[in-house]
C-alpha cells in the first residue's frame, strides 16, 4: 500500500495538511483560511474551535484528494504558527477564551513594567528571549487575569495552557496527551532553555501556576496516537516543531552557520549555532531549533513581524495591486530617482530594534510618487530588515561560516525581491526547489521517528536548489541604500519613542 506522512502546518491565516510520499514530495494538500478578530487596536485573537474545524477539514481534504484513508499514513507530524496561547479546560476541552495570536500587543504595558522592575535580563537569560508582548507568557498571564473564574480554575489545577500545537494534540488524541515540543516551549517566555526544563523562577515572577503546562518533548517523539473518531482510524503521532523551526528542518540546515528566511506574513530567519546556544548581544532571540535523542540544537532569529503583511497592505489596504505578485511587477518598473522609503512597523518592530509601540512611516514622498514606487519600497523594506538580521548575526556568531540564506514562504515566489535581496545583503540567497519547507520539515521528523524516512544526513542530501540569486549591486551603492533605510529607521524610532 503506497504509505505517506501527514503533515499539519497550522498557520498564521491558515490552515494546511499536506501528504508527503517516500521521496519529500507533496501529493495532496488541503488548505482553508479563518478569521482574524481584531477585538481592540493592536489585538489580534483566533477562535481555537476555528483552528481545530479548520485542520480536520484539511487533513480529510488532502486525504481525499490522494484517494487515501487514515490507514495510508504512516504517522503525522504537527507543526504550527508559534507563541500563540490558548486556555482550555481539560474536562470539556473547550477553551476559556479565544486564543491570543503572536502578534498581540495587549501586554506591552505589562512588558514595559517587568522592564521597568528590572526583570528583563532574568527572562533573557533563562530563555534566550526578551520582554515583549509577542511571546506566550505575558499573553497567559493576561488570560489568567482578565477571563472570568480562570485563576481559580488555574490553581485547581483544571485548565491547561498549549500553544497551537499542544492545543491540536489535546483534541487529536481525544484529551489524553498534554505535551509540546521544546521548539514550542522555548517560544513561552518560561522555559530554560540551557535547563531543559519550565523555570519555576520565571513562573513565579508571572503568577503562573505550573499545573497548567504541557510536558516537554523532542521534535520527534511519541506523541501518542491518534483518537480514531476523528479520520476514521488511528496513526502516530510522531512529531511536533514550530513552524519556523521546522522550515529550518525542511530547509536542512542541520550544520551549525546554515541560515534560513521564510517570508509570509512576517519574516523569521534562524541560523543554526550548533549544541552550545549563543548569546546576542544584538537584540537576536536565542532558540532551539529542534531537539532530537534530548539534545537540543539551538539557532539565533531574527523576527521580523511584517513582510507579505506590506504587500497585503497594498493590495488590501491600499489598493493599489490587485495580487500580491503584482509587486514585483511595479517594483521593476519604478523610477529608480525616486528615493520612497517604507518602515512597516505596523504591529511595532521587532527584531532588531524591539519597540511595540512604534508605527509605520514612509519617507521620501514626491510628486512623482505613485504605486510602483510604493511597491518597491514594501519590497525593499523586507531586504533591508533581513540585512539588519544578519548583520546582527554577523555581530552575535562569529564563527567562519559562508553566508548563503536558504529562502522559502510565500514571498520567496518573487524573483524581483529575491534578487533585491542578494543585492541588499551582498549574499548569495538560495531558493529550494520544494515549496512546501514548512511543512517538509514536520513530515520528515514524523518519518524520522516512525522508520519511514532515512537519517538526517541522507536528507540533507535531498536538498534541491532551484535558483540561486546572486549579489549583482555594487558594495557602494547597497551600503548607500541601506544607510537610507537606516536612516529612516532612526526617524520612526524616535518618533514613536515609548520610553
Ligand atoms: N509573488 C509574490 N510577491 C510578493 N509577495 C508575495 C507573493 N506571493 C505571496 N506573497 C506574500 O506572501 C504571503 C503569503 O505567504 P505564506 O507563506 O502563505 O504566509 P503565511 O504562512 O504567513 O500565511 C502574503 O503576505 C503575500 O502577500
Ligand atoms: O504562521 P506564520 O508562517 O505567519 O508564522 C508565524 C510565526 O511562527 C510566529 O512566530
Amino acid at each position: 500500500m503506497t504509505r505517506y506522512i501527514l503533515a499539519i502546518d497550522q498557520g498564521t491565516t491558515s490552515s494546511r495538511a499536506i501528504l508527503f510520499d517516500q521521496n519529500y514530495t507533496p501529493v495532496a494538500v488541503g488548505q482553508q483560511e479563518f478569521r482574524q478578530h481584531f477585538p481592540a487596536s493592536g489585538w489580534v485573537e483566533h477562535n481555537p474551535e476555528e483552528i481545530w474545524e479548520t485542520t480536520v477539514a484539511t487533513a480529510k481534504e488532502a486525504l481525499k484528494k490522494a484517494g487515501a484513508t487514515i490507514n495510508y499514513i504512516a504517522g503525522i507530524g504537527i507543526t504550527n504558527q508559534r507563541e500563540t496561547t490558548v486556555i482550555w479546560d481539560r474536562e470539556t476541552g473547550k477553551p476559556i477564551h479565544n486564543a491570543i495570536v503572536w502578534q498581540d500587543r495587549r501586554t506591552a504595558d505589562f512588558c514595559q513594567k517587568l522592564k521597568e522592575d528590572g526583570l528583563e535580563s532574568q527572562f533573557a537569560k533563562r530563555t534566550g528571549l526578551l520582554l515583549d508582548p509577542y511571546f506566550s507568557g505575558t499573553k497567559i498571564a493576561w488570560l489568567l487575569k482578565y477571563v472570568e473564574g480562570a485563576r481559580e480554575a488555574a490553581e485547581a489545577g483544571k485548565l491547561a495552557f498549549g500553544t497551537i500545537d499542544s492545543f491540536l494534540l489535546w483534541r487529536l488524541t481525544g484529551g489524553k496527551v498534554h505535551a509540546t515540543d521544546a521548539t514550542n516551549a522555548s517560544r513561552t517566555l518560561l522555559y530554560d532553555i540551557h535547563r531543559n526544563e519550565w523555570s519555576d523562577e520565571l513562573l513565579d515572577i508571572l503568577d503562573i501556576p505550573k499545573s497548567l503546562l504541557p510536558e516537554v518533548k523532542d521534535c520527534a517523539a511519541d506523541y501518542g496516537m491518534l483518537d480514531p473518531a476523528i479520520l476514521g482510524g488511528s496513526t502516530k503521532i510522531a512529531a511536533i516543531a514550530g513552524d519556523q523551526q521546522a522550515a529550518t528542518v525542511g530547509q536542512a540546515c542541520f550544520q551549525p552557520g546554515m541560515m534560513k528566511s521564510t517570508y509570509g506574513t512576517g519574516c523569521f530567519a534562524l541560523l543554526n549555532t550548533g549544541a552550545v546556544p549563543v548569546t546576542s548581544n544584538n537584540k537576536l532571540l536565542t532558540t532551539i531549533a529542534y531537539q532530537l535523542d534530548g539534545k537540543p540544537t539551538y539557532a539565533l532569529e531574527g523576527s521580523i513581524f511584517v513582510a507579505g503583511a506590506a504587500v497585503q497592505w497594498l493590495r488590501d489596504g491600499l489598493g493599489i495591486i490587485e495580487h500580491a505578485a503584482q509587486s514585483g511587477e511595479f517594483a521593476k518598473m519604478a523610477d529608480p530617482g525616486q528615493r520612497v522609503i517604507m518602515v512597516p512597523a505596523f504591529v511595532g518592530i521587532g527584531a532588531p530594534y524591539w519597540d511595540a509601540n512604534c508605527r509605520g512611516a514612509i519617507y521620501g514622498l514626491t510628486r512623482a510618487a505613485g504605486p510602483k514606487e510604493f511597491a518597491r519600497a514594501a519590497l525593499d523594506s523586507v531586504c533591508f530588515q533581513t540585512r539588519d538580521l544578519l548583520t546582527a548575526m554577523r555581530g552575535d556568531f562569529t564563527e567562519s561560516y559562508e553566508t548563503v540564506l536558504r529562502v522559502d514562504g510565500g514571498m520567496s515566489a518573487s524573483e524581483w525581491t529575491m534578487q533585491r535581496l542578494a543585492d541588499i545583503l551582498g549574499a548569495p540567497v538560495d531558493r529550494p526547489v520544494s515549496a512546501e519547507t514548512t511543512a517538509l520539515g514536520a513530515a520528515y521528523l514524523a518519518g524520522l521517528q516512525t522508520g519511514f524516512y532515512p537519517s538526517v544526513d541522507e536528507f540533507s542530501k535531498s536538498w534541491r536548489r532551484d535558483r540561486r540569486f546572486s549579489p549583482s549591486l555594487s558594495a557602494q551603492d547597497r551600503d548607500a541604500a541601506y544607510a537610507e533605510w537606516q536612516d529612516a529607521v532612526r526617524r520612526t524610532l524616535t518618533n514613536y519613542r515609548s520610553d
